[in-house]
């Protein structure tokens, strides 16, 4: 029993990331227990329509049993859950046009083609799965209805095809509106976890990455350092005297003074270059590819654009500097290492005066 729920277990989750839980897991997922289930289904109806002697109903659903098995197979082996979810829709709906035109055993047939709904809405979504259930239906409607019977193998009572089409339209509207509800409650679901994704990494006052959103940029650019040999250097860039901005001209004039230097800043990097609120009125800079001496160029352009900037507010002109500490990251620097030298070297500057960079590059 425990060996049967492993297999089983296995058999659902072939070919899942459980990294990565997307649309595609849902719809690797939804491959794996539909394959599972019309494979034993039509399995178990070919074995019964050959125990009754019905040897081409039978071939036909023991084809369809290894049909859904290639599916399966297909999406395990190369991840296409597009193939997959084809290669199962279509030789499900396939089958079901033989029943209906056969009759299947003893007329009972047609009573299968409600698995169609959920299935085409469950693997193709709701727009194209209602457009592949509009065929169908046209299909199935021409078989059915087609004067005296002429496109079936068999006959049925004319209220028993009108009440398998309205049945069938019924599954396929209830299926539809859960389709609708889970696409619209998935995509509200991922635009919360973007949001919160956001929050977590941005600072809401400037707009700029975060700390910690800062730290895993460096980490990621670290670690190209270390595989390309391209240097990469670290600035801590601190407001000169901020305290006085704060308290010569309130709260509020600080916070635009910090606005209107983060979005300087945003024009003066390049692409691949990162600025980060570091904390209170400092600011880190990113610079990959970049050796000390290119970074300090950069910082005596950050410098100069300040000098220029003046921040407007309440019929004021507040004007600032800033004080800059670089360290060019080694291969046997650790970040938080880094990080610290770059620290010191901006504490070196302000004790030099401000409105500088430390260490001075020749
Ligand atoms: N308006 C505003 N002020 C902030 C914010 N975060 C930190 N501060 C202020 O920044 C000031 C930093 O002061 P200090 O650490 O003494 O540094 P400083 O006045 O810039 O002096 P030096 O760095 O030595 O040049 C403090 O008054 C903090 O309250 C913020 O988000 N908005």
């Amino acid at each position: 029993m425990k060996y049967l729920k492993q297999l089983l277990l296995a058999y659902f989750r072939a070919g899942l990331d459980d990294n990565n839980p997307d649309e595609t897991y849902r719809r690797k997922y939804v491959v794996n227990l539909f394959s599972f289930v019309g494979m034993s289904i039509t399995f178990l109806m070919a074995t019964n329509a050959a125990f009754i002697g019905n040897w081409l109903l039978s071939s036909i659903l023991y084809i369809a049993s290894a049909v859904y098995l290639i599916g399966f197979y297909m999406q395990k082996k190369t991840s296409n859950v597009d193939l997959s979810s084809n290669i199962i829709l279509y030789s499900l709906t396939a089958l079901m046009i033989y029943l209906i035109y056969s009759g299947g055993t003893n007329n009972t047939g047609p009573l299968w083609i409600f698995m169609v709904a959920p299935v085409a809405l469950f693997l193709h979504g709701l727009k194209r799965g209602l457009v592949d259930l509009s065929i169908f239906l046209i299909i199935i409607c021409t078989l059915l209805f087609f004067p005296d019977g002429q496109l079936l193998a068999t006959s049925y009572d004319p209220d028993f095809k009108t009440r398998l089409i309205y049945s069938f339209l019924t599954v396929t509207f209830l299926s539809s509106f859960y389709e609708y509800s889970r696409e619209k409650s998935h995509k509200s679901t991922l635009e919360i976890s973007k949001e919160f994704e956001r929050l977590a990494n941005y600072d809401p006052l400037t707009k700029l990455s975060n700390r910690r959103d800062a730290l895993s940029k460096l980490d990621y650019e670290y670690h190209r350092m270390l595989r390309t040999n391209q240097p990469l250097t670290v600035l801590l860039c601190d407001i000169d005297h901020f305290k006085a901005i704060n308290d010569t001209h309130g709260h509020d004039a600080g916070d635009q003074v910090l606005i209107k230097l983060a979005e300087l800043f945003k024009t003066q990097i390049r692409a691949q270059d990162t600025v980060a609120r570091w904390g209170g009125e400092e600011f880190l800079f990113i610079l990959p590819q970049t050796d000390i001496a290119h970074a300090d160029t950069f910082s005596e352009k950050i410098h100069a654009a300040i000098r220029k900037c003046e921040v407007p507010y309440q019929n004021q002109s507040i004007s600032c500097t800033t004080s800059i500490g670089m360290c060019q990251i080694e291969e046997n620097t650790s970040i938080n290492q880094a990080l610290h030298r770059a620290d010191e070297a901006l504490y070196e500057a302000k004790a030099q005066g401000r409105n500088q960079t430390a260490p001075k590059v020749a």
